[in-house]
């Protein structure tokens, strides 16, 4: 553990701390990934990297900077690194509370610089100034993190903020105590090689926590994207399928649950009339009503083109049938509005219970289509729902 001595360790985190501004760089730039926190935390990175380089060119640089441009990067850092933490967890910016800190941080050294005329400043504010911003950090990771991952999860990501800042105001302590230890590493009680290796730990453990809130972002992204139908957001078939076969299992074990399928009507003339565009936004339309009209619980998929497929878990069929006529009168109702003109616009709708004995539900579908083409052979903008024992008896003379 102590085979490298502490300049050599601050030499591996300013190295560190240049590779992590790079990567989210990348992040920002190649990928858009998180842009704002990306661009926030990459400049907190830059900045951390001549604050540690500092420690090895402070003997060779111009005597009158002093310890002014480590001190400075070091703070301008910890609240780039707020900033960028309060953003990447979704959290409304305080840009003032961090203003304050860092400002009146700044403003101390250079009151103490100045009444000590030439001394260069006291490490004490900025060091405390550093210490309140990762321990914010911590902080904003634990409430931002609540909605999102697992609590153990969140706090493990906010542990190294908080080791951070409490060894920041251990170090503050010591400045108090021991005005004369000039050196950014605390001097005392833990040698300088041992304080070195936690910074660098410390600085890790950020960065692995940081790169992976983003890493579960971006999956949970990728599942829910793989779910979703691009155009209107329902669910996509391969999503309601599954949905529809985790019912049919339930009705196995006595649950009753019911589907609609649902056919926009003379869809064909919207998109030849009025252009795909309106076709399109006819979609949306349709989407929005349905929503408006379904619970929670409930899930709308599209199985294609112009089809759609409700899903009504404990919902018997007679309450589905009533579901679906509050939808059917509600699409006639609210025209679709394209251009400042009004679109009239309808669908047709079956009904069916989820059958039993049916693991991934192709009767329960193959009943709804069949009562959907029952609707649209009546005449369209209506609802059929099933009769279980003359449809099965009219399905099996069909086949
Ligand atoms: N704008 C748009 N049109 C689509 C989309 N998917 C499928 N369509 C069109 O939807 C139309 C479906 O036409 P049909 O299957 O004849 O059905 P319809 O005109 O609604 O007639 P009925 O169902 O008998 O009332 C076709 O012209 C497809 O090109 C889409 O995502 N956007």
């Amino acid at each position: 553990m102590h085979s490298f001595d502490a300049d050599t360790l601050a030499l591996v985190t300013a190295v560190i701390n240049g590779f992590m501004a790079i990567v989210w760089l990348l992040m920002v730039r190649s990928f858009r990934i998180a842009p704002t926190a990306g661009a926030l935390l990459s400049g907190a990175y830059a900045l951390f990297v001549p604050s540690l380089l500092c420690l090895q060119c402070h003997s060779w640089w111009p005597g009158s900077l002093g310890l002014w441009p480590q001190s400075y990067s070091t703070l301008a850092g910890f609240a780039l690194m707020s900033l960028g933490v309060r953003r990447l967890m979704r959290l409304r910016q305080r840009w003032g509370d961090v203003a304050l800190i860092a400002g009146s941080a700044g403003l101390l050294m250079l009151t103490g610089a100045f009444a000590k005329s030439g001394t260069g400043p006291s490490l004490l504010p900025l060091v405390l100034g550093s210490s309140l911003l990762s321990i914010a950090c911590a902080r904003d990771v634990l409430s931002g993190g609540r909605a999102l991952q697992p609590a153990w999860l969140t706090a493990l990501l906010a542990l190294p903020f908080l080791l951070t800042g409490l060894l920041l105001l251990l170090r503050a302590a010591s400045l108090l105590w021991l005005p004369g230890a000039g050196g950014f590493f605390m001097q005392g009680s833990l040698d300088r090689s041992t304080l070195a290796w936690l910074y660098l730990l410390m600085t890790l453990l950020i960065a692995l926590g940081l790169v992976s809130i983003v890493v579960m972002r971006l999956v949970a992204r990728i599942h829910y994207m793989t779910q979703r139908d691009p155009l209107t957001n329902a669910l996509n078939r391969r999503a309601i399928a599954s949905e529809l076969r985790t019912l049919q299992a339930q009705v196995e074990r006595g649950q009753r649950h019911s589907l609609v399928m649902i056919d926009v009507d003379h869809f064909k003339r919207i998109n030849d009339q009025f252009g795909h565009a309106a076709g399109d936004a006819a979609l949306l339309h349709l989407v929005a009503v349905l929503q408006a009209n379904m619970r929670e619980l409930d899930r709308l998929g599209r199985l294609g083109g112009e089809e759609f497929c409700l899903l009504l878990p404990h919902t018997t069929q007679n309450d589905a049938g009533l579901v679906a006529q509050r939808m059917c009168v509600a699409l006639r109702q609210q025209s679709l509005q394209w251009l400042g003109a009004p679109i009239a616009m309808t669908a047709s709708f079956g009904v069916a219970a989820c059958q039993p004995h049916d693991s991934q539900g192709d009767t329960t579908l193959a009943m709804a289509d069949w009562l959907v083409y029952r609707a649209k052979s009546a005449g369209r903008d209506r609802v059929c729902v099933a009769d279980p024992e003359a449809m099965l008896g009219r399905m099996v003379a069909a086949t």
